[in-house]
């Protein structure tokens, strides 16, 4: 954990540092005046002029009153894990709804996530409106999901044991609005290992086994599709308590009701998945969609690659340290963004948070590997594998939080 000295100090960077630095605090006072007037800190990320361009054009570039919001990280925050600046903890209570991130001293959730959508924030801009963008959305995991009903029950049940877990103490502020966080550590070496060899080794009980799918694309229309190349196994929830548990332990949430199916992904050497939002479509609006919209995407790396390796998680319109945000899977480490929430006023998503999926390069050590998570705003009904639910992982959970076994 930071000193306090040290931990005012940065406070006091990005307060000077940043113009928006008090739209959190501000947020529920509905204010309404334009507080997106630049930036200020940093500069708009490198638009390299490489090949890459033509492959997210389809997206057109933000407006350069939505690039004005964009608010970069400052170099402690990205390159010394520790714990997080008040501030963050502020921005993630009152712009994404999380009021009890990675503390349990419990508070009310005072805002829902229709009015965060909706509350005019510092990146209030009317001409854009999210229909411009309906057709450009690709969900990160239309695939086809075979569509037998979950078997919930009991699918609200709070697991006190969850609390059990220490807080995270190593996390790095790679970008602070739209905020992404890295947390360190989030897996041990053994935990990485071991969800890569429940997807690829047959489990001995068959209805234990997770679903294997190779969608290549996803997305309604050629404008839309984002191009998967990878390999996704859907886990049983039961499967993956250590998942379950943190993710939930670092949202501060109660339960595991509002995720939506662990998945393990590997992507070999040069396979990618192409530029997309994780938001769902508001072509389909999030009321009609079951669990509603996706409020958080949480990435575990499974495996190690650095810079030559390729396989970074890219944010196109995000910078850090004066270039493109580029995170490069760091075995046990954990990416945490909010796809939706935290952008334009009354578009259900945060279109500045576009990214991709690098490929990984033909000379690479190894594969990629991560698990992931997608975050509900209500509760979610799983549909694979068949038979998957939240309530079998109930025991698991706490068997794992009370004595670190699974
Ligand atoms: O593989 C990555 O680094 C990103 C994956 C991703 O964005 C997704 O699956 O939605
Ligand atoms: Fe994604």
């Amino acid at each position: 954990f930071l000193g306090t000295q040290r931990h005012n100090q940065i406070v006091k960077r990005i307060a000077n540092s940043n113009p928006l630095h008090a739209k959190a605090a501000k947020k529920k006072k509905k204010k309404t005046s334009d507080a997106s007037s630049g930036g200020g800190f940093g500069r708009a990320p490198d638009m390299q002029k490489t090949k890459e361009v033509n492959a997210f054009s389809v997206f057109p570039a933000l407006e350069e009153e939505v690039a004005g919001t964009l608010v970069p990280s400052v170099s402690e925050l990205i390159n010394e894990p520790g714990e997080l600046p008040g501030e963050i903890y502020d921005r993630l209570d009152q712009i994404y709804g999380f009021p009890n991130f990675n503390s349990f001293t419990p508070k009310e959730t005072t805002t829902s996530f229709a009015d965060l959508i909706s509350a005019p924030t510092a990146n209030d801009n009317s001409k854009i409106s999210n229909g411009d963008f309906a057709s450009l959305l690709a969900t990160a995991t239309g695939e086809t999901i075979p569509t037998s009903a979950g078997e919930g029950g009991g699918e609200d049940s709070t697991i006190d044991s969850i609390s059990k877990i220490e807080p995270f103490a190593k996390m790095r502020v790679l970008h602070i609005d739209p905020l992404v966080i890295a947390v360190d550590n989030f897996f041990t070496d053994d935990e990485c290992d071991r969800y890569i060899a429940i997807s690829t080794a047959p489990s001995k009980n068959e209805k234990d086994s997770p679903f294997q799918t190779n969608s290549k694309t996803v997305g309604k229309d050629a404008l839309a599709k984002a191009q998967r190349t990878s390999t996704t196994w859907f886990h049983h929830f039961k499967s993956v308590p250590e998942l379950m548990a943190k993710a939930s332990r670092l949202l501060g949430l109660k339960g595991i009701s509002q995720w939506e199916e662990p998945q393990t992904v590997r992507y070999r050497r040069q396979e990618k998945f192409t530029w997309h939002l994780d938001a769902l479509s508001p072509s389909e609006p999030a009321s009609e969609i079951p669990g509603g919209q996706r409020i958080a995407t949480l990435l575990v790396y499974l495996s190690e690659l650095n810079k030559e390796d390729g396989g970074a998680t890219i944010f196109r319109d995000l910078s850090a340290d004066g270039t493109m945000l580029k995170v490069q899977p760091q075995k046990g480490s954990a990416l945490l963004f909010f796809p939706a929430a935290g952008g334009i006023p009354n578009a259900p998503f945060d279109i500045r948070t576009l990214h991709c999926g690098e490929a990984v390069s033909q000379a690479a050590m190894q594969d990629k590997w991560i698990s992931q998570l997608w975050l509900r705003e209500g509760t979610y009904t799983p549909t694979a594998p068949a038979g998957n639910n939240h309530a079998d992982a109930t025991e698991p959970i706490i068997q794992y939080c009370t004595d670190g076994q699974i």
